[in-house]
């Protein structure tokens, strides 16, 4: 696998920090060609939307265009009203300023929702491809990287690259026609006119402070919103193991949809309060503006104050100082946009250690669970240490195998490679003749159950959490299923039975009610091949050994693949498989030959 946003050995905050520079330094050394790939990568969740954007430039423009129309008002203020001693004019120019200002507030919140959509779906469909993209990474990825930092690159950058989507390149457009329209038309200051002017300014004041809490409100809003989005990313992606083993990433991906829709609502309501506050002040600075023109024009036509300016003042106020700001913003925003774009590029760049795709597409449903590696070579990628060379072994269908043997010798990349969180490099493994690699990906892993030592539960009811693997169960599977794992007890101590939400993980659960649980969610999978990796070891021995009696029960028609240290989990075993240097040795336990 190939990874190019650095990896992080948990242990060393050097290295951390070591890491966090090659990290940012990979982000900001982004020379011209990268910066051409990354925006042609960009530009693949924009094209969709291509219209819209366009749509939306062309409103700009306009919106823009009728900041120009402020001079063309003046000079025609000039020769129709003043000049012509036309007061009846004046008055009709000046309702006519007030107007184009009524129209700007108006296209200008209404380019502002058009731009917060049309943002907020491009980053939505960047965000959503970026978590597809993480869901296929195999657990080598996620142990090698933090979380967090795959956190803040998915949600933090992907927010700044929306930012300047949404303020940076619309800004700069107006901006800039707004800038080389008004450059023409700087002038002098007229005091008692600026006075004037601020007449209104109080009045602005004291609404902006009544909208104040409004506004915080619904921040507030939108930041536990995100929260709730970091939370589930955090989440599921920390459990991503055990969602590829139960092939739940297509719903995991529609929970996101759906959270990122209630950001969404969030996202506009904010947008169009804070709009509402800017546009009050905005319409009385138009009228402002529109008094300036009455008054100094009645001081022009009575010869108290000279045209030149009457003109230099409207449009200064006009024009003159947002264009400035608003480029200067944007210098800091595209640096910032930047870094931001080559940090999240850098996690679509990581490579899976499995080829998803296949040629055959092997689909059958009724598989009769018979195992086979043969010839299989395997090393984990970047490892030097070659873990299987050459390994062989028949697990005949429906038997009990008990996996031991020293720590470290590879069962538990056994189990790995059997869910396909890995491929061998050379060799291949079959289950009832068909090369795991030929099989349809998520319908090979639906008949696989795996009960390992931790368990993952997530939030949710404790029926949720049994249905997960399988949630279309009917009601009497799911509770069959809970009686066989002896949690009929447990049950019925719970406030609300089996809908009780059982806590984020779980932790309010003992390790043998978690393992109940596990098995019930097993039972209900109705898998072709269980796999226990340590699945007792958190126990004691009278619990291991119900929990055991429980499985051997229930499961006996399964392929059982048995990993432990202790001797309860691997009673009743057909065949005992140990690693020993690089090759797998099977024999039976009826002293009945043995497996090379
Ligand atoms: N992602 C990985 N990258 C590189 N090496 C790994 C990785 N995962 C495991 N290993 C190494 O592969 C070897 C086999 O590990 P594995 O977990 O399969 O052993 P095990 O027999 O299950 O051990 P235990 O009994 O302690 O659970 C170990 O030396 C381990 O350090």
């Amino acid at each position: 696998m190939s990874l190019s946003v650095g990896t992080v050995p948990s242990s060393s905050a050097m290295s951390v920090d070591v890491e966090n520079h090659t990290l940012e330094a990979e982000g900001l050394n982004a020379e011209n060609h990268k910066l051409k790939k990354e925006l042609g990568w960009i530009f693949a969740f924009v094209m969709p939307h291509r219209a819209s954007v366009l749509g939306l430039a062309l409103v700009s423009v306009f919106a823009s265009s009728l900041v120009l129309v402020q001079p063309w008002l003046t000079k025609e203020l000039i020769d129709s009203g003043l000049l012509a001693k036309d007061f009846s004019a004046l008055t009709h120019i000046a309702m006519m300023l007030l107007g184009v200002g009524f129209i700007s507030t108006l296209i200008s919140g209404l380019t502002r929702y058009w731009h917060t959509l049309i943002s907020a779906k491009i980053l939505f469909r960047l965000r959503e491809s970026v978590y597809r993209h993480l869901q296929t990474l195999s657990p080598a990825f996620y142990a090698r990287q933090r979380l967090g930092d795959v956190l803040s690159r998915v949600d933090g950058d992907v927010a700044e690259i929306q930012r300047f989507a949404l303020d940076g390149i619309f800004a700069a457009f107006s901006g800039v026609i707004g800038l080389i329209g008004s450059v023409g038309l700087l002038f002098w200051l007229n005091w008692r006119l600026a006075l004037i002017a601020l007449i209104l300014l109080p009045v602005e004041w004291l609404y902006l402070r009544m909208m104040r809490p409004r506004v915080e409100k619904l921040v507030r809003k939108m930041r536990e919103r995100s929260a709730d989005l970091s939370s589930f990313l955090v989440e599921t992606l920390g459990s991503l193991k055990f969602i590829q083993t139960v092939a739940r990433e297509e719903e995991e991906a529609r929970r996101l949809s759906s959270l990122n829709r209630g950001y969404l609502r969030n996202l506009l309501q904010l947008q169009m309060t804070e709009f509402a506050t800017q546009a009050v002040p905005s319409t009385l600075t138009s009228a402002s503006r529109a008094l300036v023109f009455l008054v100094g024009g009645y001081w022009v036509i009575e010869g108290q104050m000279a045209l030149g300016a009457l003109i230099a003042f409207s449009t200064y106020l006009g024009m003159a100082v947002g264009p400035v700001q608003t480029l200067l913003g944007l210098y800091l925003s595209v640096s910032r946009m930047r870094v931001s774009l080559s940090r999240v590029q850098a996690l679509t760049q990581a490579t899976a250690d499995i080829n998803r795709n296949t040629q055959r597409e092997v689909t059958c449903k009724h598989w009769q669970g018979q195992l086979a590696f043969e010839d299989v070579v395997f090393t984990y990628p970047g490892s030097q240490q070659t873990i299987l060379r050459g390994a062989n072994v028949q697990i005949p269908a429906g038997s009990k195998v008990g996996i031991h043997g020293p720590s470290g010798t590879g069962k538990t990349t056994l189990v790995d490679l059997l869910l396909r969180h890995y491929d061998p490099q050379q060799g291949r493994i079959t289950i009832d003749g068909y090369d795991l690699r030929d099989c349809v990906l998520a319908d090979w892993r639906r008949q696989l159950a795996v009960v390992a030592q931790d368990i993952v539960l997530l939030r949710g009811t404790l029926a949720e959490n049994i249905r997960y693997a399988n949630p279309a169960a009917s009601d009497e599977a799911l509770m069959a299923a809970v009686e066989q794992a002896q949690l009929t007890e447990l049950v019925a101590t719970l406030p609300d039975g089996i809908d009780t939400p059982i806590g984020e993980r779980g932790m309010n659960l003992s390790g043998g009610q978690r393992q109940r649980i596990a098995l019930a969610r097993a039972l209900l999978q109705k898998p072709t091949v269980l796999i226990l990796d340590e699945a007792t070891s958190a126990v004691d021995l009278a619990a291991e050994r119900q929990v055991m009696d429980v499985i051997d029960r229930q499961f006996a028609d399964c392929t059982r693949l048995v990993v432990s240290h202790r001797e309860t989990p691997l009673d009743n075993a057909d065949w005992l498989l140990t690693i020993e240097q690089g090759r797998i040795v099977m024999t039976s336990v009826d002293g009945g030959g043995s497996y090379d």
